[in-house]
């Protein structure tokens, strides 16, 4: 496999906890390498285009607005595998499900504010980084 780019948000309940520093320390000890970063406040129209997948969801409404609450931290990752790595390291979508050692299960405090995500497939980084990224702001 080669070295690939995946997107990647911490989410309000983490900046806004502080932890954005300890998060980043555990996606590099997992060899991932942060190509891009920077810290913004998602509009309600971003987060809506952003989760457009899960829009018929019961939880959409309470998605959106949780993602727009505070600051977030953007990023783009790069490494081998680095879409598959990602979502390892950030371990199952509910806390309380993942593993030990993971970000979530570290960090997170519930399935709705869970800390951080991670684009589940090639296709999706793409589109996810071009929507929050110049390419001269990534710098490999
Ligand atoms: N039952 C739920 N209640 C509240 N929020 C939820 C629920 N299920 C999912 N979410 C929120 O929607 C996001 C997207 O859900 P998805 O199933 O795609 O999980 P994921 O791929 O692990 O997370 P992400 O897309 O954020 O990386 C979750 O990260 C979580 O914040």
């Amino acid at each position: 496999m080669a070295v690939e780019r995946t997107f990647s948000i911490i989410k309000p309940d983490a900046v806004a906890r502080n932890i954005t520093g300890a998060i980043n320390a555990m996606i590099e000890q997992a060899g991932l390498r942060i190509v891009a970063q920077k810290r913004v406040r998602i509009t309600r129209e971003q987060a809506q285009t952003f989760y457009a997948v899960h829009s018929a969801r019961p939880f959409f409404g309470e998605l959106v607005d949780f993602m727009i609450s505070g600051p977030v931290v953007v990023q783009v990752l790069e490494g081998e595998n680095a879409i598959a790595r990602y979502r390892e390291v950030m371990g199952a979508t509910d806390p309380s499900k993942a593993a030990e050692g993971t970000i979530r299960k570290v960090h997170a405090k519930s399935i709705g504010e869970n800390s951080v995500h991670g684009s589940d497939a090639p296709e999706t980084a793409a589109i996810e980084i071009a929507q929050f990224f110049a390419g001269n702001e990534i710098v490999g």
